[in-house]
């Protein structure tokens, strides 16, 4: 027997025909409670764009790794808004910020943070094995491809104390396009690398962006980066007091 006429199924919304940013951080305040408090970051806008690598740069202690950590949803901002893709992912809940973060983005430290009981390979693979998707075999083929990418196809089987510092860093990155993120976020990524290593690292990142379409954002105190930046974004006693498009 047929039950009630079903409503015809919904069509997909039209897509808006304005352009959406990957990241719209809206009036971004971060207060550390205490007596008096502490403003990490004050009524931060900015917007991020896929296929635009962005500097955020300032004097030190200015807020920029704390900017960085609000939007990566590390850290939770006390006020404003941050829209990812025109969602407002502000209210979720800590396991849906990391499942996010796990699945969209992609991050560089200063600090490689390699796993020293794995090779190469298999740091690379870890995020691959947390999200779940590959099976063993197709992670460990993208994560060939990666590190081929990086210039380290001969290096895969070398555990991270075998390699040099600049090669270390090229795995942390590897690492961080492991899930093929939208968002690629860099603090002072090249802040432990010489000159050399530090320029290699600065044109895979404006690769990342300019052939491949993903944003990146990193905090620099490089002036080299700074330099090469598509846009510029200086901030001063926890504001951002400029965003400069630059070329
Ligand atoms: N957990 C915290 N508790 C108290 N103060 C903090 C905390 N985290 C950061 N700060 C302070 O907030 C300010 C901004 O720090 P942040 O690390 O964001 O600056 P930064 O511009 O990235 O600095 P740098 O360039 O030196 O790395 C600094 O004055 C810092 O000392």
């Amino acid at each position: 027997m047929n039950g009630p006429p079903q409503p015809p199924p919904l069509q997909a919304p039209a897509r808006a025909a304005a352009h959406v940013p990957l990241l719209s951080a809206e009036h971004l305040v971060r207060t550390l409670p205490g007596d008096p408090p502490v403003t990490l970051v004050a009524d931060a806008d900015l917007v991020i764009e896929p296929g635009k690598f962005t500097a955020i740069v300032g004097p030190s202690g200015c807020g920029k790794s704390s900017l960085l950590y609000l939007l990566a949803l590390i850290d939770r901002p006390t006020g404003g808004r941050l829209l990812l893709e025109g969602q407002d992912v502000t209210p979720l809940s800590g396991d849906e910020r990391a499942k996010l973060r796990l699945e969209r983005f992609g991050f560089v430290f200063q600090f490689h943070f390699l796993l020293p009981e794995f090779d190469a390979l298999e740091n690379v693979m870890i995020p691959m094995r947390r999200l779940g998707r590959l099976s063993l075999a197709a992670a460990e083929a993208r994560a060939l491809e990666l590190l081929g990418f990086m210039g380290l196809a001969d290096k895969a089987h070398k555990s991270p104390d075998k390699l040099s510092g600049g090669e270390r860093q090229r795995v942390a990155v590897a690492r961080a396009l492991a899930n093929d993120p939208a968002l690629v976020l860099g603090d002072e990524p090249t802040g432990n690398l010489d000159s050399v290593n530090s320029a290699r690292v600065v044109d895979l990142f404006r690769q990342l962006a300019h052939e491949q379409g993903r944003a990146v954002v990193c905090v620099t105190h490089d002036p080299a980066i700074a330099e090469v930046a598509d846009v510029r974004v200086t901030m001063l006693d926890g504001r951002v007091i400029e965003v400069k498009q630059q070329g």
